[in-house]
């Protein structure tokens, strides 16, 4: 059985009450539900995390070394600042696959760059948080071929 993991950074455990004009109304774990039922039905393990925090963000990822086939990571701010959660996903050389919940290219321009992006199989922005459904999908299809 393949082992997906699914990232999420600083603030994302607001997600559901944090300006729902830009990220909707589903919580967390609203979010975490929606995709069980989507791995069940393929037969896939998923693991959820989040962290607010960068080193331990860090941390989680060198634990999935070995274990996990693939990461689904939304990195929230540290996206645009963290030189070391890219060192780290480098080092684990786990493919993962950048979701962000806002079209982070429709606001302000210090968004617009991604530490992690070209590092990336592929990324998904403005999706709502539909972006999490997609981004598995993706990686089921992406991990059986
Ligand atoms: O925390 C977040 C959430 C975000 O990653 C998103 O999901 O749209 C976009 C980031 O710029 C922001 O810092």
């Amino acid at each position: 059985m393949k082992n997906i993991a699914i990232i999420n950074g600083p603030n994302l455990n607001l997600l559901g009450t944090r300006e729902p004009h830009l990220y909707g109304s589903a919580t967390l774990a609203d979010i975490s539900a929606r995709l069980d039922g989507i791995a069940g039905k393929h037969n896939v393990a998923l693991s959820h995390h989040q962290h607010n925090g960068e080193g331990a963000l860090i941390d989680t990822v060198h634990a999935l070394r070995g274990n996990t086939d693939m990461i689904i990571l939304n990195a929230g701010a540290y996206t645009h600042s963290s030189i070391a959660l890219r060192d780290a996903l480098a080092a684990v050389c786990i493919p993962f696959v950048e979701v962000h919940v806002s079209n982070v290219y429709a606001r302000e321009p210090f968004r617009h760059h991604s530490y992690l992006s070209d590092q990336a199989v592929g990324v998904i922005a403005g999706l709502g948080t539909f972006g999490y459904e997609a981004a598995l999908l993706f990686c089921i299809d992406y991990l059986h071929h």
